[in-house]
């Protein structure tokens, strides 16, 4: 859709003074586009589509749009009567080939127009038909806004010409000038709608240029309703005034946008495209398209104003609000003839128990119900038509691409139409190009003769508009020579929805009357004895479901009796509150009970629980067992009573304290036990510290010694003629050197016993960094030394005498 491009907001709301647009609005909001496919979600056992967008998907073949009846199904004996005249209704037009002499004075219809001529069209259905061959044409002039109108009107004789060229008559089968759309639906529409809910397929179409009133005609407003909304008023008074059949509805809303197909129902964005596809017998199947079934007025506005709101429409040069694309809302009716219409079998008591076949009642849905095969459907399509307007280039470019393709498609329903009335015309049989555009396509069984069809024609009456609007007046004029042929479709149709869900229906009762025969055979307290309450739920609920689908089901199923009157406020009857439900709130609905009982079962089984472990006890014990019983349960409360209170004196208590006597000890020895391995750890750490204390003064004493015996070597080594020289092995063989003729001076004066001498202990390197005393010696030789002389005379070093003193920091060079 073009960013421009807007969705219309519904122009059609009952007029009624009792019509809830509120309560509608609100249904709409939580309407979600798949509501039919949510319900089936949750009767997975028991489930059939309200929707036929599945069904679609599984048969394949749709009936939309039957063509002939060649279908290679069985026939009934009724089903020879095909195409015969309906024995009820009496033609109100008689079959003229002179199509300008067939016109329709709607003033023969005997219904009174001087009343209400906006919205309750009838209460009371009166049967009508219309001349059954030929295409009715109406023209509608739009009322001039301003100024004169282009074209002069004759209502009496039903012409048109343009104002200024009285020789250029067209005469249709009526004209309209006016703004009330009453009159225009009583004539040109209301017999279509009759002869499809007697079985005939009917197409109901608005042609002509943009801005002309095809919208108003087909929509209205809501202080003017179109010929839709008025249309699905009468299919319920049809019904209502039928009790020999029972129906079954569905529609759909589509829209041809640049030759594209779009399902208006299937929500924004979510529509994957519908495919024309051909059935057998020249049947048009459109595979995607989603079907609702409608069981009242309110459901089916509510669908309406869902698919109104999808349609794509814009702003153009001439029309504020137009049409961007072919919009066709479809009313398949599926009916049958009942068996007792005075039965209502579709009265369910309000306890949702029916049980039939119990205490001698007759089995579910009567004999008619028990005929193997089931009997003749009628099924017929009503197709509803707000054509795009023919348009000239305009200055929007997105506007010019989407008036080129709708032009393109009016052409071709031109050529089409063309060929049909010259074919007809001349008992020719030339190629139809219905092929050439997806709107011929999808018409092609109605305008190749199998449909009543009904054209208004609308009429711009400004003078810039003429040429237009005679463009307009010839189409209306070809397509009166299209010649029609359409048939009721009555067959024994195993296919048809209406016949499914009466087997379903049939099918569940069985079940559920099974059910009920097994639970009533066993006596009640047995029974609840050999099934836990888990099994009583889920039995219950099984019938609950039952019942509920029975319901739903039988809902669908319209009959005299149980369709609403049309009013959206007030019900009928209490069960007729939910025939105004859509699928959605029946959805919820059954969830909240869902909930409610999944919660009751929870009760049940803690309950259950609570009474499981309770001592047994049956009901027919003797008294004296139940006190004793009692008197024992009693005893224990009051013990465990005292146990909390902390009472003395009771030997219950007394058991206690000596377990936690003995608990106690327990704990008291395994504590005296780690206090003691504590204290022998603390009395190792003390020696281990007295050892270290000792080492410590040993490690002073030795150094104190070791520096007092070093000064003591290096004067000696002074005054000695021995010339100190440096040596490879530097500093540190130096020192060797030195120490070992310390020791050998030492061991000479035996002062010093070299075993016993605290320099051993010092030396030995290995010890002392395990108890972490201070470096060795000849690690802290640099710093503690300075203030001896360590120099040395480098003669090898240049041949001169040299002092080098190396640095605290630095280390003696080697
Ligand atoms: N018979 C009528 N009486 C009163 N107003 C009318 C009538 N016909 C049309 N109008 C008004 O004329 C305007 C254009 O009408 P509408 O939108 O129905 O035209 P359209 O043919 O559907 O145009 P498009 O093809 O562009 O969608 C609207 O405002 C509508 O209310």
């Amino acid at each position: 859709m073009s960013a421009s491009t807007s969705k219309r907001t519904t122009p059609f709301t009952p007029r009624s003074t009792r019509s809830t647009e509120r309560d509608l609005s609100s249904r709409l909001a939580r309407v979600p586009s798949a509501t039919p496919t949510l319900l089936n979600s949750t009767h997975k056992k028991y489930k059939a589509p309200l929707s036929t967008e599945s069904r679609a998907r599984k048969i394949t073949a749709l009936p939309t749009v039957p063509g002939s009846p060649s279908k290679s199904r069985p026939t009934s004996r009724a089903g020879s009567s095909l195409g015969a005249p309906s024995p009820v209704l009496t033609p109100m037009f008689p079959r003229r080939d002179d199509v300008e002499d067939s016109l329709v004075d709607f003033q023969t219809l005997g219904v009174d127009l001087t009343g209400d001529n906006a919205g309750d069209v009838s209460v009371e259905f009166v049967p009508t038909e219309v001349a059954v061959d030929k295409v009715m044409v109406s023209v509608r002039v739009r009322p001039p806004t301003g100024h004169a109108s282009a074209w002069t009107t004759s209502t009496r004789d039903n012409t048109i010409h343009p104002a200024d060229n009285p020789a250029a008559k067209f005469t249709f089968d009526t004209i309209h000038t006016s703004h009330p759309t009453a009159p225009l639906y009583l004539t040109a529409a209301r017999p279509h709608v009759h002869a499809f809910m007697s079985g005939y397929n009917a197409v109901v179409f608005a042609y002509g240029q943009t801005a002309s009133g095809k919208t108003y005609t087909l929509s209205g407003t809501p202080e003017e309703p179109g010929i839709i909304p008025r249309a699905l008023r009468d299919i319920f008074s049809f019904i209502r005034a039928t009790p020999t059949r029972e129906y079954l509805l569905r529609v759909s809303f589509l829209e041809i946008y640049n030759e594209t197909i779009h399902d208006l129902l299937s929500g924004t964005g979510q529509s994957k495209g519908v495919e024309i596809q051909g059935g057998a017998g020249g049947e048009v199947i459109l595979s995607g398209l989603r079907e609702e079934v409608v069981t009242s007025l309110a459901s089916v506005k509510e669908v309406l104003k869902r698919g109104e709101g999808n349609r794509r429409t814009a702003s153009t040069d001439w029309n504020e609000r137009s049409s961007r694309s072919h919009s066709v809302f479809r009313v398949v009716c599926e009916s049958r003839e009942r068996g007792d219409p005075s039965a209502n079998e579709e009265e369910i008591p309000s306890n949702g128990r029916h049980t039939p076949g119990l205490n001698g009642r007759q089995t579910p849905g009567g004999s008619r119900l028990q005929a193997k095969g089931g009997r003749n459907v009628q099924t017929s399509v009503l197709s509803l038509i707000d054509l795009a307007g023919s348009e000239k280039a305009t200055s929007d470019k997105e506007r010019t691409r989407e008036g080129r393709y709708i032009n393109t498609s009016l052409l071709t329903l031109g050529t089409v139409i063309s060929t049909l009335a010259e074919n007809a015309a001349k008992g020719k049989s030339d190629h139809v190009p219905y092929r050439n555009s997806k709107l011929t396509r999808m018409l092609q069984p109605s305008l190749s003769g199998n449909a009543r069809i009904s054209v208004v024609c609308t009429i711009n009456p400004e003078v810039s508009a003429v040429s237009e609007s005679t463009s307009t007046l010839q189409f209306a004029r070809r397509i009166k020579g299209v010649h029609l042929n359409a048939q009721k479709k009555e067959i024994v149709d195993t296919d048809a929805l209406i016949e499914r869900y009466r087997k379903e229906i049939e099918e569940l009762r069985r079940r559920l009357e099974e059910r009920e025969q097994e639970a009533t055979r066993e006596v009640p307290s047995v029974r609840s004895r050999r099934l836990s309450a888990r099994e009583q739920i889920d039995e219950s609920k099984a019938m609950t479901d039952l019942n509920t689908r029975i319901k739903q089901l039988t809902r669908l199923i319209l009959t005299s009796q149980t369709v609403g009157n049309g009013d959206d406020s007030r019900p009928a009857s209490p069960i007729k509150v939910d025939f105004d439900m859509s699928p959605y709130q029946l959805q919820q609905e059954l969830l909240t009970a869902r909930l409610q009982l999944e919660s009751q079962a929870n009760q049940i089984l803690s309950l259950e629980a609570t009474v499981s472990s309770r001592p047994a006890l049956s009901a027919s014990a003797p008294e004296d067992e139940k006190d004793r019983m009692i008197a024992e349960q009693a005893r224990t409360i009051k013990e465990l009573e005292n146990v909390v209170k902390g009472y003395e004196g009771e030997p219950l208590r007394a058991a206690s304290e000596d377990e936690w006597q003995t608990k106690l000890d327990a704990q008291r020895r395994v504590i005296e036990e780690k206090e003691a391995w504590a204290a022998e750890l603390v009395r190792e750490l003390e020696k281990e510290k007295k050892l270290r204390t000792q080492l410590e003064e040993e490690r002073r004493a030795l150094a104190a010694f070791v520096s007092k015996f070093d000064s003591l070597g290096l004067v000696s080594a002074a005054s000695s003629p021995v010339k100190v020289m440096p040596s490879p092995g530097g500093a540190p063989a130096a020192f060797a050197g030195r120490r070992e003729a310390r020791k050998v001076a030492l061991q000479m004066t035996g002062d010093v016993s070299a075993e016993s001498s605290p320099m051993r202990m010092s030396l030995d390197m290995d010890l002392v960094s395990k108890l972490g005393a201070a470096p060795s010696l000849l690690e802290q030789m640099p710093e503690e030394l300075e203030e001896f002389d360590v120099s040395f005379e480098a003669e090898e070093w240049g041949k001169r005498k040299e002092i080098f003193r190396p640095s605290s920091k630095e280390n003696v060079p080697m």
